[in-house]
């Protein structure tokens, strides 16, 4: 797993790192550097003779990363130029040293506003202006400055006079995302693109766009969800020597959201593996209690993740008139089936018969489709008081509970929910906007408060354990972004339940999986993605799991 961390406890580790370690300061910096520098290389060759890179420097040691890369970058003969917005005289001591190093060297240093009438325009810009210390919504000079290096970037104040096709060596494949033709000039961030909240990944105002980020130590959290991941571009994350200690260090100020984690390929190992002496019941018995009148799908498409993520036996508990559809659709499946009525009419028949269900089931997956008519509320609390087993709540089952708070008296540590963002702003009389401006601080806060686990889904996913755990998916892609997806989700995670993943671990590792799916189905084209193919493709890519190809 990747750790990421919040912008504060990045500072927490960096002064451990200097002060209880006792590594200076400017040799962190030297390294940080080099990194930035050696990235800004491959861009400027790329660009061919005649690449001016400009260093965007603020008062800080972001700015001060921006000049020592920049000094280094002009004794490899590169023509560079330090641009300096904010007061150096106020700058950080780093700062001064690096700009008196700088100076000596005769490279050119000149205010922000001299970018204006820089004659050649710049072909590769390194963002300096603001790194982990940007603490308040950006204003004055700084906006300003940042407004001007915008249109440098999206080419529109017209000075750019990047170089001819002609001119310039196409990109070698691995850096051939680079413009070799376009005005624009290549933006590298240093540590995180500035204006991007490091722990939240909101734009604190303005931010500048970034291609490629290059970030110290550990990825910020602000760079892996939106919008901030989408002003980082490509992340690397450099080693500039941080001690793994330093992870120990508490920010100043108390902050319980200050590191998150990521899967990787290597935590699909996290998967069971498939024992040879086994049967339908080694593999558990999931239920979809889902579906309504003329709504079988979302029945189906969950179901169907659960059997291609390894479930041994699915059943779906749905009305009456979903049974032949559904028998159709998935033969595989038992079904069970009610009608509204019964539920109605007899509460205490229909509670014993969902306690029989309760009973038989190792995982339960309830809502998908489900609907709003009164049954509904019955339903849900009838599953909620007999259920002993773990409870994946979506779609209708989370809106029923949003209605009906009361709901929220069953939650055990069994339950995950899984709502998108319209179902959380629901569940928590928050506006959509506020949870998206902080996806981890949402789903932290009602997992802890109710210890339960919560994924709280998005382009960037962000699920959060029932002690404050965060993880943050990486995985995925905008052809997800279509009816029936959150369903295949359901069913994927139940079915890592049914092999005998606890809740947090299936959940994490369930919307990576699910995200991998998502790519593989991508390669056919990002429009055409069927939810269907979804549930298929998370098979394949557990089949290249440990657990999905070996038996004991
Ligand atoms: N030795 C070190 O401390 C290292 C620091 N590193 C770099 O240092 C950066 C952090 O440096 P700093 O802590 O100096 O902070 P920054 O350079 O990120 O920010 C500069 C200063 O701007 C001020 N500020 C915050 N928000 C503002 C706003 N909206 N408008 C105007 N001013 C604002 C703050 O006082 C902040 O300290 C990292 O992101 C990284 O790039 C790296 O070189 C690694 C080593
Ligand atoms: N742009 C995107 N990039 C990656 N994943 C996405 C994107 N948009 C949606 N998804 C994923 O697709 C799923 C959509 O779920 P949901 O909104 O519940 O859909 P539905 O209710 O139609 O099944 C979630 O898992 C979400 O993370
Ligand atoms: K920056």
């Amino acid at each position: 797993m990747k750790t990421l961390l919040s912008g504060r406890k990045m500072k927490a580790a960096d002064a451990y790192a200097i002060e209880q370690i006792g590594i200076p300061s400017v040799v962190l910096m030297e390294r940080a550097a080099l990194a930035v520098a050696l990235r800004a290389e491959k861009a400027a060759d790329a660009f061919g003779p005649g690449c001016h890179i400009w260093a965007l420097c603020g008062a800080g040691n972001n700015g001060a990363d921006g000049v020592a890369a920049a000094r280094m970058l002009h004794l490899k003969g590169y023509r560079t130029t330090i641009f300096m917005a904010g007061r150096e005289e106020k700058g950080t001591q780093e700062l001064q040293l690096q700009l008196s190093i700088a100076r000596r060297l005769g490279i050119p240093v000149k205010t922000w506003e001299r970018m204006k009438e820089e004659p050649g325009g710049c072909q590769v810009l390194l963002d300096g202006l603001f790194g982990v210390g940007l603490s308040r919504e950006i204003e004055g000079e700084y906006k300003r400055c940042m407004e001007l290096a915008g249109e440098i970037l999206t080419g529109k104040n017209g000075i750019q006079e990047g170089p001819s096709s002609e001119s310039v060596p196409q990109g070698t494949g691995i850096y051939g995302k680079y413009p070799t033709t376009s005005s624009k000039p290549w933006c590298i961030a240093i540590d995180i693109p500035s204006g991007i909240h490091s722990g939240t990944g909101a734009v604190m105002e303005i931010a500048l766009q970034a291609d490629e980020t290059v970030t110290f130590g550990w990825e910020k959290m602000g760079t892996a969800v939106y919008p901030g991941r989408s002003f980082a571009g490509t992340v690397t994350v450099a080693d500039i020597g941080f001690p793994k200690e330093a992870l120990q260090a508490e920010p100043e100020e108390e902050e319980p959201i200050s590191i998150a984690y990521a899967c990787e390929k290597a935590d699909l190992m996290r998967v069971p593996e498939r024992k040879a002496y086994s049967n339908k019941g080694t593999f558990g018995r999931v239920l979809i209690a889902a579906g309504s009148k003329n709504m079988s799908g979302a029945a189906y498409l969950s179901a169907l993740g659960a059997y291609r993520s390894g479930a041994g036996l699915v059943k779906i508990l749905t009305v009456e008139e979903n049974r032949a559809v559904l028998q159709t659709l998935l033969p595989e499946a038992i079904i069970a089936s009610y009608t509204p009525e019964q539920l109605l009419g007899g509460r205490e028949d229909f509670k014993e018969m969902i306690e029989e269900q309760m009973k038989w089931a190792d995982v339960v997956v309830l809502g998908p489709g489900l609907g709003n008519e009164p049954y509904v509320e019955y339903l849900v609390e009838d599953i909620l008081t007999s259920a002993f087993v773990p409870v994946i709540i979506d779609a209708d089952g989370l809106n029923t509970i949003a209605s009906h708070p009361y709901l929220t008296s069953y939650y055990t540590e069994n339950i995950v929910i899984t709502p998108h963002l319209g179902e959380m702003a629901r569940l928590t009389g928050q506006k959509t906007e506020e949870i998206q401006a902080d996806l981890f601080g949402a789903a932290f806060s009602y997992a802890t408060h109710y210890g339960i686990t919560c994924v709280l889904k998005d382009a960037a996913t962000v699920t959060a354990g029932r002690e404050g755990a965060l993880y943050i998916n990486t995985s995925g892609t905008s052809a997800m972004a279509k009816a029936g997806s959150g369903d295949v989700l359901t069913g994927i995670l139940a079915g890592l339940m049914a092999l005998g993943l606890e809740e947090e671990e299936a959940a994490y590792l369930g919307v990576y999986i699910h995200g991998l799916a998502g790519e593989e189905v991508s390669k056919n084209g990002l429009h055409s993605l069927l939810a269907t193919e979804l549930a298929r493709a998370a098979g394949t890519v557990m089949a290249g799991t440990k657990g999905g190809n070996k038996t004991e």
